[in-house]
């Protein structure tokens, strides 16, 4: 029975995730709020679940690393730099960051990889399209930032490398060849909808996955933490908890 904190439990994910805990079987040890000091949560706690905003991710996951606690990171719009500090803290504590926590997602990331590597760059263009409610703070979304990684990797390149491409508007010149393109809609209470499109002169494919319920990104969080719970200290991916290598 793992003992799990949430951090941010008054959130929207917040929420869901203390009842998805009791679902699961596992003890809810508590959860914090902004301006609420985390240190005692993850003194009670084995794994401690966060999602809540980027900037709080390094400081969470300094005290997973000073506590010996999981820490499974849900935060999206993360700075290279903050990203940075959850690496090195992952030397010492096992962490789980995912862009998103739903399989099917995940799925989706992964077959993208594989298209990406049948298909020349130089032909087929890819961009990628998400929506979410209008109350997101960050953009493009985590999953269609991993999305573009993933299409990068298939590539042989990164997404630093190929540039990326989003926010066009005025006299913008023409698409780049190679790049990665990224559109954010944000509108009403739309959950998460993530469309990646190969576009070349003869056709089109495109990849959608829509997700109409947070509760498979609080299940797949879940399922995060009592995989993580006594683990080495590490990063790991939803890959590593799904089993897809
Ligand atoms: N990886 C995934 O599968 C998913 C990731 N997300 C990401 O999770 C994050 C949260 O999303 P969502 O639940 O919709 O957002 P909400 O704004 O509804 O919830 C975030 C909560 O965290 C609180 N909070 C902010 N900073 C801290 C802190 N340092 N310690 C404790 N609590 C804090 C906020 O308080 P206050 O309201 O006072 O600011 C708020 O209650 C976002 O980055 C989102 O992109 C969301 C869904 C799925
Ligand atoms: O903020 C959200 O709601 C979501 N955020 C994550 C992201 O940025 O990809 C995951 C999901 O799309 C919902």
């Amino acid at each position: 029975m793992t003992q799990i904190g949430i951090a941010g439990i008054a959130g929207r994910m917040g929420k869901l995730l203390a009842e998805e805990v009791a679902a699961a079987g596992c003890t809810l040890t508590g959860g914090t709020g902004r301006g609420d000091d985390p240190r005692a949560l993850f003194e009670k706690s084995e794994v401690v679940i966060d999602f809540t905003h980027a900037h709080s991710a390094p400081a969470h996951a300094a005290l997973a690393a000073e506590l010996g606690r999981g820490l499974v990171l849900g935060s999206s719009g993360l700075s290279a730099a903050e990203e940075a500090a959850v690496a090195e803290a992952a030397t010492r504590a096992p962490i789980v960051y995912a862009a998103n926590f739903a399989t099917g997602v995940n799925l989706v990331i992964a077959i993208a990889e594989k298209l990406a590597a049948a298909l020349p760059g130089a032909q087929y263009d890819a961009e990628i399209v998400e929506m979410h409610h209008r109350q997101k703070v960050d953009a493009p979304s985590g999953t269609a930032i991993a999305m573009g990684r993933a299409v990068a990797r298939g590539r042989g390149t990164t997404l630093e490398e190929a540039g990326r491409e989003s926010g066009r508007d005025g006299h913008t010149g023409a698409r780049g060849t190679g790049t990665i393109g990224f559109a954010a809609l944000r509108g009403g209470q739309v959950v998460g909808e993530h469309t990646l499109l190969f576009a070349a002169g003869s056709e089109h494919i495109a990849l959608t996955h829509r997700s109409f319920d947070r509760r498979a990104y609080a299940t797949g969080a879940v399922r995060a933490a009592q995989w993580l719970k006594g683990r080495p200290p590490g990063l790991y991916s939803m890959n590593d908890v799904l089993g897809l290598g």
